[in-house]
């Protein structure tokens, strides 16, 4: 549905330079996936975002919508090709003096839609998103998550392929974010649409996200399916970003501070989807005659999958724990192996 070739976007730079906000990025987005694009600030996702509905063009490379190359496309084309991308921002920007219908409708009437069928239309997309009776309120009556809504709402009404979100829940709170985030979701599974997010919220990516890209001084530094880039994070921006979702499992000073409260022997097991350990670990406790009490975890749901560690205080005789963190270690991977090393003693 969307890809990138090679895009760069400079701007002018002290002493004549130039400053390059988005650095040789290729990106493909498959049609009806959620792509998150996360980065810390003045990474490049902004402008990233924009590159994709052509509100920047690129200073080289190539970007392509549905197939249509829109850096080729004059610009009558173009603006076809933008009737199919919507977009939603951090801060909404309805016209005051407008109803909520007014708004949601308005982007149909530029489009030369009949005042009748645009009305249609608009009911028709709030909706979808719930807000059918607010209908002929003005936005100022709205709270900030309806606003939102209204604003996914107006991105929607032309029917777009493709819904490009910028920073759309950095401004609310943690129930409404949910709120918009499941609507996301809808727009996504519902209708189909392609979505394209930016956000430096991990727990964003965790719960709405199919792909993420991970954006640094203008490059992509690490892409790949959500949960393989939580479970196995490579770039150090990467795993600055995971570990702000799920913590780390405890390790130097934390560990000790375990050991502190603990005196039995620690064990911290490794929680993901393609680790056996966790899975084994109630039958191995039971034949090897182990009991433990729960030192510490930190275990998360990334996607539909749990992703994560526990620690474990283990309690027995002395052989047995031994036999068990043998027996542990014997159905790890070699990520777990290198867990058990470390922490157990
Ligand atoms: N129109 C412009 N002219 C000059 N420099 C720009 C322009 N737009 C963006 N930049 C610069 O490009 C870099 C990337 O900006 P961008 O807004 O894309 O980053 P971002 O990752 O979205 O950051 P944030 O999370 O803070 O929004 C920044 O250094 C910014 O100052």
């Amino acid at each position: 549905m969307i890809e990138l070739r090679d895009v760069r976007k400079t701007y002018p730079g002290k002493h004549g330079t130039e400053f390059a906000a988005v650095d040789g990025v290729s990106l493909t987005v498959a049609e009806g996936t959620v792509l998150g694009v996360v980065g810390h600030s003045g990474a490049g996702k902004s402008t990233l975002l924009r590159l994709v509905n052509h509100l920047e063009v690129p200073t080289a490379g190539r970007v392509l919508v549905g197939g249509r190359d829109l850096t080729a496309l004059d610009e009558r084309g173009r603006r076809a090709v933008r009737r199919s991308i919507g977009m939603v921002f951090q801060h909404v920007n309805l016209f005051r003096s407008r109803t909520v219908l007014g708004n949601v409708a308005y982007p149909l009437r530029l489009a030369g839609t009949p005042r009748a069928e645009a009305r249609r239309r608009a009911l028709e997309v709030l909706r979808f998103v719930g807000l059918e009776d607010r209908a002929r309120h003005w936005p100022e009556q709205l709270s900030g998550g309806q606003r939102q809504r209204v604003g996914v709402a107006r991105a929607l009404a032309t029917s777009p392929k493709v819904l490009l979100c910028d920073e759309a829940t950095s401004a609310l709170d943690p129930q409404t974010t949910r709120e918009v985030l499941e609507l996301l979701r809808r727009v996504n599974t519902e209708l189909g649409v392609t979505v394209v997010l930016i956000t430096h919220e991990m727990d964003v990516v965790r719960f709405l996200c199919d792909q993420v890209a991970v954006m640094s001084e203008g490059r992509v530094v690490e892409s790949g399916e959500v949960y393989e880039v939580f479970a196995r994070p490579r770039h150090p921006v990467t795993k600055v970003f995971v570990r702000s979702a799920l913590g780390d499992p405890p390790e130097g000073e934390a560990l000790e501070r375990l050991r502190g409260r603990h005196t039995g022997r620690l064990v911290t097991v490794p929680v993901a989807r393609d680790v056996p350990a966790a899975q084994h670990l109630s039958r191995l406790l039971r034949e090897h005659r182990v009991d433990f009490t729960i030192a510490h975890a930190g275990v998360g749901e990334v996607r539909d999958a749990a992703l994560g560690s526990v620690t474990l205080e283990l309690r027995g005789e002395e052989g047995d724990v031994d036999a068990f963190v043998a027996a542990l270690d014997a159905v790890r991977t070699v990520r777990a192996t290198e867990k058990v090393g470390a922490d157990a003693r």
